[in-house]
């Protein structure tokens, strides 16, 4: 099927503006959403890094957090870094009271693991699934993957054993934010699972 796939990145807050430039840098066409409508024009959703207890407040009010939860249950990829992972988890440690998510992704995911001394760094992440190079992660005040269901595969964790990329389905999420440093890999994957959906429900139909 012809034409650049149709994403959103949800824009109610955090680093948005990062995400839209990746995307539109691999060829997509990248649109921020914030409501119901918008939502429904794009065939895939970033759910950016930012403050997750904020974002859920706000997608609340906005009435974006049923049509996403619909969206997430109908299959539409999604891809969430650091707050965004936490949003798609379906279990959180460390919510603040009323904190909820959008879930979908079998997972337990703890906020703010890595303690304030800690709470931002860099490394040279080995992903296997996406070959060489690793991957340079920046960590800010990053949550890790403490468990997961027989659905979803890591993808990558630290040398202490924690999960910081994983993924089920058409759900990807990672604790870092690629967007900040010039990794697109796996923006790529996302838009490979959005065009290969459009491809299947082409083929059904
Ligand atoms: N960089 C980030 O997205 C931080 C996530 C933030 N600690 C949260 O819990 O939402």
């Amino acid at each position: 099927m012809a034409g650049s796939a149709r994403v959103g990145v949800l824009a109610l807050q955090g680093d948005v503006r990062e995400h839209l430039a990746v995307l539109t840098a691999l060829g997509a066409d990248a649109r921020p959403v914030r409501r119901p409508q918008e939502l429904a024009a794009v065939e895939g959703l970033v759910l950016p890094g930012g403050e997750s207890s904020v974002i859920d407040k706000l997608a609340r009010a906005f009435g974006m957090q049923q049509p996403i939860r619909e969206a997430i249950a109908a299959g539409m990829p999604m891809y969430g870094t650091c707050a965004g992972l936490i949003l798609l988890a379906d279990r959180i440690d460390g919510a603040i009271e009323g904190q909820q998510t959008f879930g979908g992704l079998d997972a337990r995911v703890a906020r703010n693991v890595f303690g304030s001394q800690t709470a931002s760094f860099e490394t040279d992440l080995d992903v296997p699934t996406l070959g060489d190079p690793p991957v340079h992660a920046v960590f800010i005040r990053a949550p890790a993957v403490t468990e997961w269901g027989p659905d979803a595969e890591p993808l990558a964790s630290l040398p202490d054993g924690r999960v910081v990329a994983i993924e089920q389905g058409a759900l990807l999420g990672t604790a870092f934010h690629p967007e900040s440093t010039g990794e697109t890999r796996f923006h790529a994957r996302f838009l490979d699972r959005v065009r290969n959906r459009r491809g299947a429900d082409v083929v059904a139909s």
